[in-house]
């Protein structure tokens, strides 16, 4: 495959993109995830898929990490398995994980790897259980303060990047469903933003990037739709106790990411045609943007792990 070869970025019939530092963004690891609830709708997943392979166009090393949440609580009613979440995560029985398997796995990352793959043979999937790339141990949730068991869910203690590195050195998308294995060979169910934002800092990647279905951080949910278009790593972890269902995740995985040494992270309304695209190359994204407390690293500034 041939060196990703950088430039502007003209996408036809849409509003133009400014792409501040293309020269600058270039060789540099963004992790992408995105969510179960765009992936539900066919021209979002479209457009979507088109927006990564133009960042590789564009000389970015596109790696993403896919949910699915949406997608295996419907095959969990259709089963007749239930359907519950404690903090933003899914109460996992061993009967659940093989269901979460199958979906995320076979199911849902199949037809991410196919609709990028409709432009050319760039995208490979994997499940972070392969070549023990994320390893995870057994998490429980706090519920007001008190440990709730959650069953077969994991919080990623170790990622070994190299299976996905190697990809992008090939010229290649790594798309990777939140799956990951414990050191005693369980398989456990992993949130898919905790698993973006672990695989970001593993490959000292410049941005994480968060895909969701609300316009980003709103700093009085339900009561307002107000929302925080820049905080700092110290401010956020103010605010994480205070926050709810699946935003609650979402921000602690840009927490850890900001603080692990990401150089930002964007939460962006995925609802948005070519969100991804518009958040990544405009200076300023029009989500919620997570800086570390001496503010974002840009690109050039240092050399970038990956
Ligand atoms: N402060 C907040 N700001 C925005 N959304 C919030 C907030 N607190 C809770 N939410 C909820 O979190 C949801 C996003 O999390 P989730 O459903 O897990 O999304 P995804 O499938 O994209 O990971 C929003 O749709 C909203 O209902
Ligand atoms: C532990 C846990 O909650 N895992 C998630 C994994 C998928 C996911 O995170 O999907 P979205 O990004 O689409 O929500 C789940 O079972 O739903």
């Amino acid at each position: 495959m041939p060196a990703a070869v950088g430039g502007p970025v003209a996408v036809a019939g849409r509003p133009a993109v400014e792409p501040p530092r293309p020269a600058q963004l270039r060789g540099r690891t963004v992790v992408i995830k995105f969510g179960g609830n765009a992936m539900g709708d066919d021209a979002l997943q479209q457009a979507f898929a088109r927006d990564v392979v133009e960042l590789w166009h564009a000389g970015l090393r596109p790696v993403v990490v896919h949910g699915g949440g949406p997608q295996i609580s419907r095959m969990l009613d259709r089963l007749g398995l239930e359907v519950r979440f404690e903090a933003g995560l899914r109460v996992t029985t061993p009967e659940a994980m093989d269901v979460v398997r199958m979906v995320l796995t076979g199911r849902v990352q199949r037809e991410l790897v196919g609709a990028i793959n409709a432009h050319g043979p760039f995208a490979v999937g994997m499940s972070g259980e392969d070549a023990h790339t994320m390893t995870a141990v057994r998490r429980t949730a706090r519920v007001d303060g008190r440990p709730v068991d959650i069953g077969l869910v994991g919080d990623i203690v170790a990622v070994d990047p190299e299976t996905v590195r190697a990809l992008l050195d090939q010229g290649r998308i790594p798309v990777v469903s939140p799956v990951a294995r414990g050191a005693d060979g369980q398989v456990y169910n992993v949130n898919a933003d905790l698993a973006a934002s672990a695989l970001a800092v593993a490959l000292g990647a410049e941005r994480l990037v968060v895909l969701t279905d609300v316009e980003g951080l709103y700093a009085d949910w339900p009561h307002s739709t107000e929302v925080i278009e820049r905080l700092t790593a110290a401010e956020l972890d103010e605010l994480l106790p205070g926050l709810a269902s699946g935003m609650l995740p979402k921000m602690e995985g840009c927490l850890r990411a900001v603080r692990s040494g990401v150089g930002r992270a964007d939460v962006l309304d995925g609802r948005v045609p070519h969100a991804v695209l518009n958040g990544i190359l405009a200076e300023k994204s029009p989500g919620t943007t997570v800086v570390p407390d001496d503010g974002p690293h840009t690109p050039g500034d240092e050399e970038d792990g990956a």
